[in-house]
């Protein structure tokens, strides 16, 4: 039987305004007010542009991708919505009112501890073992994509790029280089296009880089990266030049006055060699053990 989906009727899911934009479209606040007395709760509703067909089959395997997630550290599914006499659907999801995690990070900068950071990085660590269960690989794994419930609770979002493995393979290998964005790649992701949960765990590195800098736009992962590579990016893309300083064994510095055993996590999730990457449920031993100790 197909899921049951949880049907909203356009006609009752009121505008408020926009969240945010991405290459697929959009996604909107909106009240569902059947009653029509703004008792309604408030909804995330992403639209698609209705340009690409191909932009509908991704669509349409988002949609059923977050449908069958059910975890604490994941965005909630609410249904769907037809319009256009069901030419065009949108996806229903919980709103969370803090945002997304880049924001809220700078936003808060002078009063979120280090504790409250490694409290977020064991949620998004369980969050990932859970769509790991399930052999989903994020793909997209970045603060932009984590949004903020509360000040002690996040989930992750967003999984427009989100695959799962094959039965008999422990890597999904894109056919032409995807739009994941370069300065969350494992090299493996930018030389082959091999993604698992092995490269996930790198952009996880990348995400607690982004949360012990306060998502700072001044020292985010592009910024560094191409400050790296230089000005003078010759013919070869950034990809390659990326690639060449990954495997001489460039790394992101270590953010101004991150404690050196959170660094020294970061530098292990960007491990060259995936199979040596700790997994999931590792960090997030390491991680709960660093919130006891932090005292
Ligand atoms: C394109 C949309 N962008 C944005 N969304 C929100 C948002 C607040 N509260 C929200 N509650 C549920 C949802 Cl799905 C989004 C928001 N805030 C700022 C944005 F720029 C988005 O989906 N971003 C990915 C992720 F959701 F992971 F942040």
């Amino acid at each position: 039987a197909t899921h049951d989906h949880t049907q909203f009727e356009e006609r009752h899911l009121c505008y408020i305004s926009q969240l945010g934009k991405g290459n697929f479209g959009c996604v909107e606040l909106c009240r569902y007010d059947p009653l029509g007395d703004n008792t309604g709760e408030l909804v995330a509703v992403k639209k698609l542009q209705p340009n690409k067909i191909s932009n509908q089959e991704d669509f349409q395997k988002e949609v059923k991708t977050l449908s069958v997630l059910h975890c604490d550290y994941i965005v909630k599914y609410r249904g769907v919505c037809y319009s256009m006499g069901r030419l065009s659907m949108s996806l229903v999801m919980e709103y969370l009112p803090y945002g997304s995690l880049n924001g809220y990070m700078w936003t808060n900068r002078y009063n979120i501890t280090t504790r409250r950071m490694l409290l977020f990085a064991s949620q998004i660590c369980k969050g990932m073992e859970y769509l790991q269960t399930l052999r989903y690989v994020h793909r997209d794994l970045a603060a932009r994509n984590i949004l903020v419930a509360n000040d002690s609770l996040v989930k992750i979002a967003d999984f427009g790029l989100t695959k799962v493995l094959p039965f008999d393979k422990e890597y999904y290998r894109l056919s032409q280089p995807g739009q994941s964005p370069l300065f969350w790649l494992a090299p493996e992701c930018l030389n082959e296009n091999k993604f698992s949960h092995k490269s996930d765990v790198w952009s996880f590195g990348i995400v607690l880089h982004e949360l012990f800098s306060y998502c700072d736009n001044n020292s985010n992962p592009k910024v560094l990266c191409l400050r790296a590579i230089g000005q003078n990016v010759q013919g070869t893309s950034i990809s390659m030049h990326l690639s060449n300083m990954l495997a001489n064994n460039w790394r992101l510095p270590s953010p101004p006055n991150c404690p050196s055993e959170v660094y020294g996590l970061m530098k292990d999730c960007w491990t060259y060699d995936f199979d040596k990457r700790p997994m999931f449920c590792d960090l997030s031993k390491k991680v709960e053990n660093m919130i006891q100790s932090d005292r």
